[in-house]
């Protein structure tokens, strides 16, 4: 077994939940009310500009001019491919840049974020790349389950979500992370790859955490 083949094993669990949760049932068949989707993509939108930070780290952490590239795309893909699909519901919404700026992160939300900047300011690429992973490959999971749903993709409101994460733009990206994973991490020792586990099932736990914050509409 391939390491990112372990690590996806090993978070099964967590991802079922995920796919089972309310929230996620709800972009699925339209049922989710809007209210939700509404708070849930101002945290999201919070949530993304950290993101692309902890895969701005993987430039700082980088060596290999190549990899330096990797990541300066990936940064890049973030804050003007992936934030398109914010932006474009803000816009349906009437959310201004300005309005999301006043919006406090939620307490789950900080600290999913702040994991992430922590476990990969103390470690070096191999941690920037497995905390982004689980973000990064459980949603391109949901995207596929969800579009294959009859309707789902056509849905007049949540079809852009889910087509957005379901394009083949968002999983080849994914792909490419879980590439350079598996290149990055053979043949590492048990210990190092336990701890890469214990990261990867974290941050799968911070996700369904996200859904369960945003269906209770959590402070
Ligand atoms: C909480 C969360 N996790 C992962 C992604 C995918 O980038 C996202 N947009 N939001």
């Amino acid at each position: 077994m391939t390491i990112s083949e372990r690590l996806y094993q090993a978070a099964q669990p967590v991802w079922k939940e995920c796919l089972e949760h309310p929230f996620v049932k709800g972009i699925g068949d339209g049922s989710l009310p809007v209210e939700h989707f509404r708070y849930y993509l101002l945290q999201d939108y919070l949530y993304l500009f950290d993101y692309a930070r902890v895969f701005a780290l993987g430039i700082v952490k980088s060596h290999d001019p190549k990899l330096m590239q990797f990541f300066s795309k990936n940064v890049d893909n973030i804050l003007n491919g992936e934030m398109k699909i914010h932006r474009s519901y803000m816009e349906r919404l009437g959310i201004t840049e300005d309005h999301v700026f006043q919006v406090k992160p939620a307490l789950k939300n900080a600290a999913y974020t702040n994991y992430m900047l922590s476990v990969s300011h103390a470690g070096g690429i191999a941690e920037v790349l497995v905390s982004i992973l689980a973000c990064s490959w459980s949603y391109a999971e949901i995207g596929q389950v969800l579009a294959q749903k009859p309707g789902a993709a056509e849905h007049p409101f949540y079809g852009e979500w889910i087509t957005g994460y379901a394009s083949s733009e968002y999983n080849s990206s994914n792909q490419s992370l879980v590439t350079l994973t598996d290149k990055l991490l053979e043949g590492c020792s048990e210990e190092t790859y336990q701890r890469m586990e214990d990261i990867f099932v974290m941050c799968s736990r911070f996700e369904l955490d996200f859904w369960e914050m945003s269906w209770r509409l959590e402070p």
